[in-house]
């Protein structure tokens, strides 16, 4: 180390020869992810790659929550809750990451989008399968999303796949059942491949379990992690849908739908409305 230079020496033990051994960029393919960003604006604009890195990031992070998600029902079918919650702990931090990173799209006036908006042609997130895929494994079902899709048997596939599969509140459910909670037995046989729909006699189970926590911790915790997932689901929608109102205002998507106004109808949706409306109960009167 020399002070005086503000250089620091690289130890003898350093490995710099990787002809034989793995390195960083090779373990990692490198070389492949990094060329993977293709402007298509001519000249290029300044600010595309900022917008394709912006996806690109939320992408992979969006194979990581599907991931996970997977291992989520997995551990629940097995009623390993602890697993489970690990795995929920995780995604629930890259949402917090997925939904903090708007503030650098942001940074993208009105002015430099509308410069190559026009070279995006119709392209446009609403094809994003991940997003779809994460949105299913969720319980917000929707074959009709599957549509957009028709040119890409690979998403055709995935999506077709965990429409027909149980979501993890599905699995949620059957778990309560297993643990010997009273759910309505049409939760149990439902056809999985339909949205999940609100059930008042849900309602009464986690009624149960949050007036009683002390008998039910680890579903009670439970409960409250799926809460804050959907919540942060909803942050990320929201965030999306105020950095579209703020870069297009009030234009139509490139994807063909009305835009922000299309935006503001998916913060209606809900994935454990009954986690919710329990909240409504608690403490009133039987
Ligand atoms: C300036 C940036 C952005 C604008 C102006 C924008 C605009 C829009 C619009 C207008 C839609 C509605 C569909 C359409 O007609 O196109 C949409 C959907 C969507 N966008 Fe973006 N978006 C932006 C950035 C992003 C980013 C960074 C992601 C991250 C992956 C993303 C993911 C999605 C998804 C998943 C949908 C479907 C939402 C749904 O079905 O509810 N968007 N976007
Ligand atoms: N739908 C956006 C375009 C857009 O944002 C986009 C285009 C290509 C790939 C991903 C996109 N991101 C989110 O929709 C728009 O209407 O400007």
């Amino acid at each position: 180390m020399s002070v005086e230079k503000n250089t620091r020496s690289i130890e003898a033990g350093i490995e710099t020869d990787f002809r034989d051994k793995m390195s960083y960029g090779g373990y990692l393919a490198l070389d492949e992810l990094l060329s993977a960003q293709h402007p298509v604006s001519a000249p290029e604009h300044h600010d595309e790659l900022l917008f394709i890195i912006q996806h690109q990031t939320s992408e992979l992070w969006l194979k990581l929550v599907l991931h996970e998600l997977r291992m989520v029902r997995s551990s629940l079918q097995r009623d390993d809750l602890r697993m489970a919650m690990k795995g929920v702990a995780r995604i629930k931090h890259i949402q917090r990451s997925l939904t903090e990173q708007w503030s650098v799209l942001a940074t993208l006036t009105p002015t430099e989008y509308a410069q190559f908006r026009g070279d995006l042609g119709s392209s446009s997130g609403f094809q994003s399968y991940q997003y779809r895929a994460v949105e299913f494994l969720l319980g917000n079902k929707n074959a009709g999303m599957i549509k957009v899709f028709a040119a890409d048997p690979v998403a055709q596939e995935l999506l077709g796949g965990l429409l027909a599969e149980t979501s993890i509140y599905d699995e949620f459910i059957r778990l309560l059942a297993r643990r010997g909670f009273a759910v309505p037995v049409d939760l149990l046989s439902r056809d999985v491949s339909q949205a999940h729909v609100f059930s008042p006699g849900l309602v009464q189970v986690y009624r149960e379990v949050y007036e009683d926590t002390g008998a039910h911790w680890d579903l009670y915790e439970a409960c409250e992690e799926l809460v804050d997932l959907e919540d942060n689901f909803q942050l990320w929608r929201f965030r999306h849908m105020k950095t579209v109102m703020r870069t297009i205002g009030m234009k139509t998507g490139t994807g063909g739908s009305s835009g922000v106004g299309f935006l503001q109808r998916a913060l209606e949706l809900t994935f454990f409305p009954e986690l919710l409306a329990v909240r409504t109960e608690i403490g009133a009167a039987q």
